[in-house]
C-alpha cells in the first residue's frame, strides 16, 4: 500500500513551494486560445485569453452559451491542453490533472451504492487504498458544515439534488486542494435552492479557503460569489471585462438587495445582451 503521507506531499509541494511567492498567480492564462479542429476554416472557440488569478481569490466566468467557459475550465483543469497559449498553475505548464486542483461539475455523479459518507471519503479510498481516522473526522465536519450529518448513512437516491451537489462540494475539498475549479455546479437546481448553495459554499469557502475559479450561467450567482468576473463575448470567447466586484463580505440577502449589486448585475447583462461581437 502506498504511503500516503509522502504522496501527499509530493503532490502538493508546488503549491507549499509556491506560497513563498504570495504575490504570484495561482492559475495563469496567457493568450490562451483553442480551437477542437486545427484545419485551418475552423473558428476558434476561445481566443486571446488572459487571465491570473491570485491565491484565494473566487474568479467567475460568464458569458452566453457555447463561448466557451467549459473549455476555459477544462484548461485549467489539464484535461484540455490549449492550441494556443499558456496554461500554468503555480507557475508550471499544465499538461495533466493534479491532485492539488479539485473539480465539481453540475452533477454530483455519486456512487449510488455507496453511502454519502463513503462517496465523499471515495477518492481518498481510491487514491490512497484507504482513508485515516482524521480523514473521516475532517468528512464529518464538513458534512456537518454543509448540514448533512443526519444524511450521512443514507443513499444518493435518498438526497435532493441541492444535497446531492453539497456532497459533490465536500468530496472535492476533502482532498484539500489549493485550486478549486467549478462548472457551473448550481446550474440543474431551482431557484431557491441555488441561492441557499451559493451562501453555504461562502461559509464552507470562508472556513476553507481555496482559490476558485467559478463557471455560471447566473449573473446574479457570479455577482453574489466572486471577488472578480471575468466576462467572455459570444464564441469565439474573448475576454469583453473583468470586473471587480467590490461588495463587503460576508455577503448576504442583504447584498442582493443593494444598489450595488444592481449596478454590477446591469453592468454585466448590458455586455451579455448588447451585440458585442458579430454573430
Ligand atoms: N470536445 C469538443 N469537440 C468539439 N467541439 C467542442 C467540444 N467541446 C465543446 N465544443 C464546442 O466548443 C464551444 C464552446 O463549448 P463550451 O462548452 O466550452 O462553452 P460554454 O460557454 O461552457 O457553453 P455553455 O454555457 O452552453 O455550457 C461550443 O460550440 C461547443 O460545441
Amino acid at each position: 500500500m502506498e504511503d500516503k503521507t509522502h504522496i501527499s506531499k509530493t503532490h502538493f509541494q508546488d503549491a507549499e513551494e509556491f506560497n513563498i511567492g504570495k504575490q504570484a498567480a495561482y492559475v495563469s492564462m496567457k493568450g490562451v486560445g483553442h480551437k477542437y479542429d486545427l484545419h485551418p476554416d475552423t473558428p476558434m472557440v476561445v481566443q486571446d485569453i488572459d487571465l491570473d488569478i491570485h491565491r484565494h481569490e473566487f474568479v467567475a466566468v460568464v458569458g452566453p452559451s457555447g463561448c466557451g467557459k467549459s473549455t476555459l475550465l477544462r484548461m485549467v483543469a489539464g484535461l484540455l491542453i490549449p492550441s494556443h497559449g499558456d496554461v500554468s498553475v503555480f507557475n508550471l505548464p499544465v499538461t495533466e490533472p493534479r491532485d492539488d486542483v479539485g473539480i465539481v461539475f453540475q452533477k454530483a455523479n455519486l456512487l449510488p451504492w455507496l453511502t454519502v459518507r463513503k462517496n465523499v471519503l471515495f477518492p481518498l479510498k481510491h487514491k490512497y487504498g484507504r482513508y485515516s481516522a482524521s480523514d473521516e473526522k475532517r468528512a464529518n465536519e464538513l458534512l456537518d458544515m454543509a448540514g448533512l450529518t443526519q444524511f450521512a448513512d443514507k443513499m444518493p437516491d435518498e438526497l435532493s439534488g441541492g444535497m446531492q451537489q453539497r456532497v459533490g462540494i465536500i468530496r472535492a475539498l476533502l482532498l484539500n486542494p489549493d485550486i478549486l475549479l467549478m462548472d457551473e455546479p448550481f446550474s440543474a437546481l431551482d431557484a431557491l435552492t441555488r441561492e441557499q448553495i451559493g451562501f453555504d459554499l461562502l461559509d464552507i469557502w470562508k472556513e476553507h479557503p481555496k482559490t476558485v475559479l467559478f463557471i455560471t450561467h447566473s449573473i446574479t450567482e457570479a455577482v453574489l460569489l466572486a471577488d472578480r468576473i471575468l466576462v467572455m463575448s459570444k464564441r469565439p470567447g474573448t475576454v469583453l471585462d473583468l470586473i471587480d466586484v467590490d461588495l463587503p463580505r460576508p455577503r448576504s440577502q442583504k447584498t442582493i438587495n443593494s444598489s450595488r449589486f444592481a449596478e454590477l448585475t446591469d453592468l454585466i447583462r448590458g455586455y451579455i445582451y448588447e451585440p458585442n461581437t458579430p454573430a
